[in-house]
């Protein structure tokens, strides 16, 4: 069996080995203590055993409640902020036809996303396209409170209960929430939606291998069995293999001993665009975990070689505070081959007969070898091929190397408090009802 690999020799200029290897004991305690919940945070370690707890029923259900959503609807908008969309959206993103939003053949509804932003022209031009298409809903929030989804789901129930009637509506709305808190359950029960749980134990940043992430990629037309399997698979990988071979392991110890050296941020890179959003989820997931207590390595992203043309120039010459970790597909999914020119103007005759992906690959490895040379460490993450079990086990290690790098850096990875200010400070301004002693501070300031 492939699975994904690691390789942290272009870091090797920059920290020995040694100073990686010194995490070996103490990675190994944190995996044992995300898998036993003794750690940190650890009333929310449920997503460690996810993969190997989630049953054939729980998926056949999603499967089916997916099927019954494609039957009615051309249009299912996910409505979620943060851990509740950027997961599904990653998948959906890697595993769609590029051009999907036109008409490519694809029979299964096209998603769309709403309550990730509080755009007033964002959601017009939503409401606009909707009110002449057949639309779902599909809203998800763990803690049912919060405040951009809830917008954005006033404004398209209105229209869906106007386009198709309440009763109907009611058929259309899948709601993804807490099992009894927050108002979003209470409307649900209300309004008697079809709901789905997100466990108690699960935060938002780890919730993809939950309806969270599962209803809407299975909605788009993906395997989420596969995608399971695939996380499984590297559940049982990283718990199973010793520390020197172990990929999730080697990368929290090795993005420890950079930062310990300075290098204070990470660049996730990637020379397939279907991974742009993998690298938006990726960022919340590390993100959050360890942006706290004033530490963290500050997660960043670019599209190679797209962002070349842009962000190269700093990344070569820039602040050599950062280092790079590169997804590298190896196999993709289809062939395109350079053709001949008889006038051979452009001088790239020299490449005709030859794949695409020889010539991006060849850009990743002269971009690697060029970033090392100017300073910047490079590591490098190979997946086989870009499908659904690949996916999950690239969603696993990211999400278990998070857990066990949080603990080495000694926060709780699985809370955010930080987030809060900006949402009081909101609430206040807006005079919110039980914030008056804020908005007269906060006016203060103004
Ligand atoms: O799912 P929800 O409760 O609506 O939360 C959505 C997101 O917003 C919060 O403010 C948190 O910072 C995120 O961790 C969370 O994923």
């Amino acid at each position: 069996m492939e699975h994904i690999k690691l390789s942290f020799e272009k870091t090797l200029n920059f920290v020995s080995k040694e100073e990686i290897f010194k995490f070996k004991e103490e990675s190994q305690k944190h995996l044992t203590a995300l898998q036993k919940g003794t750690g940190k945070g650890n009333d929310y370690v449920g997503w460690v055993d996810l993969p190997s707890q989630i049953t054939e029923e729980e998926l056949n259900d999603i499967e089916a409640t997916a099927l019954s959503l494609k039957e009615k609807v051309e249009v299912l908008v996910v409505i979620g902020i943060g851990g509740s969309y950027l997961g599904a959206k990653a998948v959906n993103d890697a595993l769609a036809h590029s051009f999907d939003q036109l008409n490519t053949g694809d029979e299964n509804p096209l998603v769309l996303y709403a309550g990730q932003n509080i755009s007033e022209d964002y959601l017009f031009e939503l409401l606009d396209i909707l009110k002449d298409l057949d639309f779902g809903i599909c809203v998800i929030s763990k803690s049912g409170t919060t405040t951009e989804p809830a917008i954005s789901f006033r404004l398209l129930k209105e229209l869906l209960e106007e386009n198709v009637g309440k009763e109907e509506a009611r058929e259309r709305i899948i709601a993804i929430t807490d099992a009894s808190k927050g108002a979003l359950r209470t409307l649900a029960v209300q309004e008697g939606y079809k709901t789905f749980v997100i466990p108690d134990d699960v935060g938002g940043r780890f919730s993809v291998l939950t309806p969270v992430g599962l209803l809407p990629i299975a909605v788009a037309g993906h395997d989420i069995k596969e995608l399971v399997k695939g996380a499984k698979s590297m559940q049982e990988y990283s718990s199973a293999t010793a520390f020197e071979e172990n990929p999730a392991l080697l990368y929290a110890a090795t993005r420890n001993a950079l930062y310990a050296k300075g290098k204070g941020i990470e660049i996730l890179a990637n020379y397939n665009p279907k991974l742009h959003y993998v690298a938006e989820w990726w960022k919340q997931l590390y993100g959050e975990s360890e942006g706290k207590e004033n530490k963290g390595i500050f997660p960043a992203s670019v599209d190679f070689t797209s962002d070349l043309h842009s962000m190269g120039q700093y990344i070569q010459e820039g602040q050599r505070t950062i280092f790079e970790t590169v997804i590298s597909i190896a196999k993709p999914n289809h062939t395109v081959t350079i053709p001949k020119d008889k006038d051979n103007l452009d001088g790239l005759n020299f490449l005709a007969g030859r794949r695409i992906d020889a010539v991006n690959k060849m850009a990743e490895l002269g971009t690697q070898l060029a970033h090392v040379d100017g300073g910047v460490p490079n590591l490098r993450i190979e997946m086989p091929q870009l499908n659904e079990f690949y996916l999950g086990e690239l969603i696993y290690f990211f999400e278990i190397a998070c857990g066990v790098s949080g603990y080495i850096l000694d926060v709780n990875p699985f809370d955010q408090p930080g987030v809060e200010a900006y949402k009081s400070n909101m609430f206040a301004l807006l005079e919110k009802p039980g914030f008056e002693e804020e908005t007269k501070k906060i006016k203060e300031k103004l």
